[in-house]
Parts: structure tokens; sequence; C-alpha cells
């Protein structure tokens, strides 16, 4: 996708006039191999080929503003109320991202208030008016143990104009939205009918998914929980299919649309024989198809290991185009199918398999962040503090090349981050399957 230094550009309030808590430990910072001055960019792009390609001066080529405290900030902390929301599905972190966002304006820009709306975008509708809870720093003082989300989470539409009506009641100038393509969606119409009534609402945006989907994210936070979750898994069918004369081990993982989760885990046990992902798809049948790719492998070594990402061939299923609350596509369920189809072939043949299946997605999904994945959210977390107090909005943070960054939230929603069955990684799992690139197609 070719992008325009144009197109990078967020969106501020207005000018920043009050001195920000930060201001005395800036005033000496310059940008350094290890810190990126307010006034310096980060480069979208880290390829020589592609950077020439622009066809002009380094300074106009596509390039993030950088995140990070200002000196000077547009809300005057104690007269600032601000809302955190979590929306969609859990993601390993979430309480670490509301925990971070917490600390950093309680301890450091000493806002006025903090309230959090229960149950996503739902608990910011009409009809749930009283569902807010005062966000303290005893409130949030060990929910980073647990995982989930302490202020609930939804999926489904609500009224934008009835949203900001809630602001107001609650005299929210800052709202934080926690959540994926579909909050960010939300949150852009929301931002939309603030503008439409000329209101000063900041509305900053904080990446969540656990299928790390989103693109302008190196990896988003709560990813590494979870493939090192999912290994746990894949290792547990690894040994069951060991111990049997003709073992089987299937597990499917997340993955809507994308399998990196399903690629990640994959590669971290290093014991799987096929992985079977959304971005490539894959036949049953024939010599060159799955079962027979399967019975071939059991014959030879007695055992077949297979990770599934549960957005992978769906084309195989019946699907009756129903959509969830959100207008997400409702899944068929290709682990089941592939379980019932291969442990037929196999019983066909005479090979009597012991076939392990195992559908670990919510077991996965549901834990809290490890040591990694903390840190990363309470950086994310102070990042889309010192954004929002700077007056940005309609704005995400996300971490780019390993530099924290500022994008227009339009962008994170503009296309999807997948495997590319051309890249290094879908390599990666070739060679560690020995799977043909392409089979039964
Ligand atoms: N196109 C959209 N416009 C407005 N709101 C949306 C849109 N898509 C999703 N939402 C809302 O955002 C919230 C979360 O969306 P969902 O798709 O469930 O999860 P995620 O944000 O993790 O992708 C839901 O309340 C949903 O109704
Ligand atoms: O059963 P639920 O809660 O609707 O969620 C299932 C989906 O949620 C996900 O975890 C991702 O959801 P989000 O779009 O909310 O990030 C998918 O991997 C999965 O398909
Ligand atoms: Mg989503």
């Amino acid at each position: 996708m070719s992008l325009a230094l144009d197109d990078l550009r967020v969106r501020s309030l207005g000018a920043c006039e009050y001195d920000s808590p930060f201001a005395e430990m800036l005033s000496t910072k310059r940008t350094s191999p290890h810190y990126v001055a307010e006034d310096d960019r980060v480069l979208v792009d880290d390829t020589v080929s592609v950077l020439l390609s622009h066809g002009v001066p380094i300074d106009q080529v596509p390039s993030f503003e950088a995140a990070g405290p200002r000196k000077k900030i547009y809300f005057d902390p104690a007269e600032t109320t601000v809302g955190i929301v979590t929306c969609g599905g859990l993601c390993p972190g979430l309480n670490d991202v509301i925990r971070g966002i917490v600390q950093e304006l309680t301890e450091h820009y000493r806002v006025k208030r903090i309230v959090g709306f229960r149950n996503g975008f739902k608990g910011l509708a009409k009809d749930a008016r009283n569902s807010v809870t005062d966000l303290t720093l005893d409130a949030v003082r060990d929910i980073n143990n647990d995982g989930g989300t302490i202020l609930g989470s939804s999926r489904g539409a609500q009224d934008p104009d009835e949203m900001v009506d809630s602001l107001l009641i609650h005299e929210v100038d800052v709202l934080f939205v926690i959540g994926g393509d579909g909050s960010m969606r939300g949150a852009m119409r929301l931002v939309e009918r603030v503008d439409e009534r000329e209101l000063d609402i900041s509305v900053v945006g904080v990446p969540k998914t656990i299928d790390n989907d989103l693109p302008y994210t190196d990896q988003s936070f709560g990813f590494q929980t979870a493939f090192a979750r999912a290994t746990d898994f894949i290792a547990s069918v690894f040994i069951e299919s060991q111990a049997a004369e003709h073992g089987v081990g299937i597990v499917k993982l997340m993955g809507r649309h994308s399998g990196f989760i399903a690629c990640y885990a994959a590669l971290s046990v290093n014991e799987a024989n096929f992985v079977l992902i959304p971005e490539v798809p894959f036949g049953l049948d024939g010599d060159d198809g799955l079962l027979c790719r399967v019975e071939n492998r059991l014959r030879e070594h007695g055992q077949v290991v297979i990770v599934v990402a549960e957005g992978a061939g769906q084309d195989l299923l019946e699907c009756d185009g129903a959509k969830d609350a959100s207008g997400n596509d409702k899944l068929g369920d290709i682990g089941l199918f592939l379980k019932d189809r291969i442990t037929d072939r196999l019983t066909e043949v005479g090979l009597a398999p012991t076939v392990r299946y195992l559908d670990p997605s919510y077991a996965i999904r549901s834990v809290a962040a490890n040591a990694y994945d903390s840190v990363y959210c309470v950086r994310l977390a102070h990042a889309a503090v010192h954004a929002a107090m700077a007056g940005r909005t309609q704005t995400v943070v996300v971490r780019w090349r390993r530099r924290f960054v500022h994008v227009p939230m339009a962008l994170i929603t503009g296309h999807r981050n997948q495997v590319d069955p051309d890249g290094d990684l879908w390599m990666s799992v070739l060679e560690a399957t020995g799977q043909p690139a392409t089979f039964g197609r």
C-alpha cells in the first residue's frame, strides 16, 4: 500500500499552552539512537530500495510522528476528565493498559477524574448512563495479574450520538478506546459526531487484537502471550500423537483472517507437520491434497501434527453468511471439519488412527499478559496518555519497528495485517514443517 507523508499527519485539537509535568525532564533531551525527540519523525519503511523508490528527499518520505511526552500540552490536567473503554474480543494485557493509563494520568498528569465505561461501547449508550466506574490507583492496583478486562467488553453497534451525549454527561475531555479494527471504526464515528457538534474532546485508540491483524504495528500487545500459551497445546497433541500407533494431533487456534498465532506457535514448538492459515488456501482431495499428504506422513512416521487457524479453509465449509453482533463473519468450524475428514479417510484406508483434537481458543485469549507483553502494554499506555494530553485526536499509538509512534486512526482500519505467502515468515513455516507451498489446489 503506497502512502504519502500527508496521509500520516495526525490531528491535534489546538495549540499546546500548558506546561507538561515532563517539561523539565525533556528540556535537554535530543534525538539519539535510543530516543526520538517530539519534533523528529520515524520512517515508515526501513529498506533501501523502498526508500529510494519514493524519489524524494528523506524528510519527505512517509514517516510517523514520534510518540512520547511533550514539553507543552493541550489539556489543563486540573480541569481534565478522562474516560476509558475496552471493546471487542478479549486479549491478554487489557488490564495492563487500563492500569498504565490510570497510573500515568494520576501520578504524573494529576488529572481531575478518570472514569471507566463498562461493557464496551454499550457502556456509553443512553440506557447505561449509570454504568461508569471511577478508576483510581486503588481500583487498578493488582488488575494486571488477571486476564480479561475489569471494565468488561462487548460487541454490537451503539448510536454514536448517544455515546457523545454520555461523554458530555460525564464531562469527559479525553476518551481512550482500547479495541480492535471494529472499535477503531466505532471510535471514528464518534469523532465525526464530536466534530459535528464542535466539541473539544480527544479520542485516542490503543489497538488491541489477539490475531495480530492490525497494520502499522510490529506485533500487537498480547500476541506474544497468546502464541506462547498456544505452544502448550501443540506440545500436548504432539506428545499424545507420539504415544499412539497412528497418532494425529490437531490444534485449532484463533486467527479469523490472519494466521500469525498459528505460524508463531507452530514455529515455537517446531513439531508441526502442517500449518493451515487463512492466507494460504489448500485442498483436501487428490494425490496432492491434505488428506493424502496426512496419510502418507502417517504411514512414514506414525505421527502427524496439524495446526490450523480458525479462518483457514473456509471455502471448504458450507457457510450460511451469519454475522456476529459487530458485523464480523461467523466462521465455520474448520478444526472439527478436519478432524472428521481426516478420521474418516484414515479409517477407510485401514490405519485406525488415534486423533486428538484441541480447540483452546478462549483458554488462550483469557490469560494475563506475560512479562514481555506487560512491559509493552505499559509503554503503549504511557504513549497514549502523552498523545491525548497533547491534544492529539483520531489517533492511535503503536510500536512500529521498535519505535512508539502516532498513526491516524483511519489508517489502522484501512487494511488488514496478514501473513504474506511470499514473505519470510511463511517461508520459515514451510522450512520448519516441510509442507509444500501449496497443496490440493
Ligand atoms: N463499522 C463500524 N462502525 C461503528 N462501530 C463499529 C463498527 N464496527 C464495529 N463497531 C463497534 O466496535 C465494537 C467492537 O467491534 P468488534 O468488531 O466486535 O471488535 P474489535 O474492535 O476487536 O474488532 C462493537 O461495539 C462494534 O459494534
Ligand atoms: O467468540 P467471540 O467472542 O465473538 O470471539 C471470537 C473472535 O474473536 C477474536 O479473538 C478476535 O476478535 P476481535 O476482532 O474482537 O479482536 C477472533 O480470533 C475470534 O474469531
Ligand atoms: Mg476485529
